[in-house]
């Protein structure tokens, strides 16, 4: 997961390979509410671990519910209609699959309960809700803005419910209503029949079927008369099914769908979710096809390629998919003409007012967009009207998946999106899971190289963790290579040379956190020592050796980009980086901080010989024959001698922004 201030996505050029997506959300969320109302335990597998499941389960365990593990599952005992706990505090993030099944649950268990969640939370309707609780009885106060959370739930008892009469709520704002409803009546209707009659076109629909499928796994068949009635029969009543299994998320889907069609390359292949799918989502693929996409499909899975190009342009009542059509809305820049997505009132009450967010965002990369209550139509890009662009998300986990397939675009524009981490909602690793499929030709390559003790290792850290790239520490390649040698019994000399280049060569080595990890060992501080740094230093002199680390340095460079330390990497290893420092300090600082960093280790050492022993080092190191250290013709200098790290970071972050054409957000 990213959890850097921005991400951004070099321009990307084609995607293939398989990837395996995280749990439905829709499905995570009622079948953890409904093990937890039934009798008996249920234990789920591949539920969906993200935000917007985590308020649900915390929400159930302070309701007293018992959440276990049981290997890579979970693990719920039922409350059988019975809470543990009379009064609580929940807070629901921004889940709406939290928050509206959990109000209309808790009414009718009996209890005190203040529920509430994230700012926006508190501007998402929940009044046609509580309108149909209060006419059954229930009470309920706002304690914010009448209609919005949060809200107060007091206690009642369910003998007292009014369900002899239809129960009305309106369906024309968020399916979620009736959802909740049909999940939390079932606990009255032991001994009467109970019915619901929606008001209003009822939105979202097939949300409808995910919940009237999964209630009927848990024992409750519910009868539907087209879409405004619904009769929960009588006796009914809730009974785990014992395990039960989540499919993948089809929504998440929607992003590797559309990046099969729109990117060069071979076949994505989706695994965990296909045309056996119980989410309206998967027809997605429909919509997709329509433009053009080649789509094949399995039970639980999808392979998509590109077919149509450029894609064809749509006009689609998108109501029945309303999380996945905002895909289709960058998918439509790639279109041969404008896409008109109607009857998508509801994307302005979810995560953000989504028209206006996609409206406003999908100029920045150029487009004309056209947009009105109910409906966006978006105009398709040239070539050469692409920009580059940042990207707000709006903390809308779905704008900044959406948005990431514009870095597909023709004209080789990067794509910057704020706050990456909103995805955790439903997908922590979304980024993560297009890398592994996403390719380019220019991965962005950040080199910091200079002298020993110049403090390259602490601004390669910083600098990377900052733009949530991955580093590369050559220096400790150098150095585990040294190691490696001594455990070997070898010496750095010609004698030994190919020896040592075959060990460097199968290297088992990893950059985990700050450690470096020799086939699982730490050995972070073994190489540490300035014994090993002399070693490192010897090795590194061996043109055999340099050779076999060469190509494993450059498999380091992977997306969304790398910053690489060492000695040659802007020289050598990465001639063609955008950006190359060349970091210097003078000797006696550079004497110091390395006396610092020994004496709190516990390794003893005086600044003299240090100093003399740096010297050396310099010398040694600038005048080998093979890549000798010096700066690179198109380095940018930095002598950090009177900086602080802090400074030093901002400096690199400031030429690296010089670097990239994104516009303000
Ligand atoms: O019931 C559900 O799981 C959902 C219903 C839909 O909301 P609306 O019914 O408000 O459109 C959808 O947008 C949301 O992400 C999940
Ligand atoms: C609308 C969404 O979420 P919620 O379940 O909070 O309504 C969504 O995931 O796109």
């Amino acid at each position: 997961m990213y959890s850097t201030p921005f991400l951004d996505l070099p321009p990307l050029e084609a995607a293939s390979g398989t990837v395996r997506l995280p749990g439905s959300k829709s499905i995570s969320n009622r079948v953890l509410l409904l093990a937890a109302l039934a009798g008996g335990t249920t234990t789920v597998h591949d539920l969906l671990d993200s935000d917007d499941t985590r308020v649900m389960l915390n929400a159930l365990s302070a309701l007293g519910c018992r959440i276990g593990r049981e290997g890579a599952a979970l693990r719920i005992e039922g409350l059988d209609g019975q809470l543990r706990t009379a009064s609580a505090k929940l807070f629901l993030g921004n889940a709406g699959t939290a928050m509206r099944p959990l109000t209309a649950a808790l009414a009718l268990l009996g209890g005190e309960f203040e529920l509430s969640g994230v700012p926006r939370m508190h501007e998402r309707p929940i009044g046609d809700l509580v309108d149909a609780l209060v006419q059954l009885g229930c009470r309920i106060d706002y304690l914010g803005n009448p209609g919005y959370p949060p809200l107060a739930i007091h206690a009642m008892s369910l003998d007292a419910l009014q369900v002899d009469a239809p129960i009305r709520v309106r369906g024309d704002v968020s399916s979620q209503f009736l959802t909740a409803l049909l999940l939390a009546l079932p606990l009255a209707s032991a001994s009467r029949e109970i019915t619901i009659d929606v008001v209003g076109e009822l939105i979202s629909k097939p949300y409808i079927e995910i919940t009237l499928n999964l209630l009927a796994r848990f024992g409750v068949v519910v009868r539907r008369q087209g879409w405004e009635r619904f009769v929960i029969p009588a006796g009914s009543r809730y009974r785990s099914p014992g395990d039960i299994h989540v499919e993948a998320d089809a929504s998440s889907a929607s992003y590797f769908i559309a990046l099969g069609a729109i990117a060069r390359g071979d076949v994505i292949r989706i695994e965990g979710v296909g045309a056996d799918s119980i989410q309206g989502d998967i027809r997605f693929v429909e919509a997709a096809r329509q433009m053009g996409a080649k789509v094949e499909s399995g039970p639980n899975w999808l392979a998509v390629s590109r077919g149509a190009w450029p894609l064809k342009a749509i006009d689609l009542d998108a109501n029945h998919i309303p999380d996945a059509a905002m895909t289709l809305a960058v998918m439509a820049l790639y279109a041969d003409g404008p896409c008109l997505l109607r009857n998508i009132a509801s994307w302005r009450v979810k995560e953000t007012d989504r028209i206006e967010a996609m409206a406003q965002e999908l100029r920045k990369l150029g487009a004309t967009v056209e947009d009105g209550p109910d409906f966006i139509r978006v105009h398709p890009l040239g070539a050469a009207s692409w920009r580059a662009a940042t990207i707000r998300t709006y903390d809308d986990h779905r704008v900044a998946m959406c948005f990431s397939l514009a870095a597909f675009n023709p004209a080789g524009m990067p794509v910057r999106i704020l706050d990456p981490h909103c995805v955790a909602k439903t997908f922590p690793d979304y980024f993560e899971t297009l890398f592994s499929v996403a390719q380019t030709a220019d991965v962005p390559v950040i080199c910091i190289d200079g002298p020993t003790a110049s403090g390259k290792g602490t601004l390669a850290v910083a600098t990377a963790y900052q733009l949530g790239y991955h580093y590369l520490d050559s220096g400790s390649l150098y150095r585990v290579t040294g190691l490696a040698m001594r455990r070997a019994g070898l010496e750095a000399d010609a004698a030994h040379e190919a020896q040592i280049a075959e060990l460097a060569r199968q290297l088992p080595l990893r950059f985990i956190k700050g450690q470096v990890l020799l086939d699982d060992e730490d050995v972070s501080d073994a190489i540490r020592t300035e014994a090993a740094g002399m070693d490192a230093s010897r090795v590194s002199a061996l043109p055999a050796v340099r050779a076999a680390l060469l190509a494993l340095q450059k498999s380091f460079r992977r997306l969304p980009g790398l910053v690489a330390d060492g000695r040659d990497m802007g020289t050598v290893v990465f001639p063609d980086a955008r950006l190359k420092v060349y970091l210097t300090a003078n000797a006696s600082q550079r004497a110091e901080r390395r006396h610092k960093q020994l004496i709190s280790k516990g390794i003893p050492a005086t600044l003299d010989s240090l100093r003399a022993d740096l010297e050396a080092r310099d010398q040694r190191d600038s005048s080998r024959s093979v890549a000798p250290l010096k700066p690179a013709p198109d380095a940018r200098l930095l002598d950090n001698s009177s900086q602080s790290v802090e400074q030093s970071v901002e400096q690199v972050l400031a030429w690296w922004q010089e670097a990239q054409p994104f516009g303000s957000a």
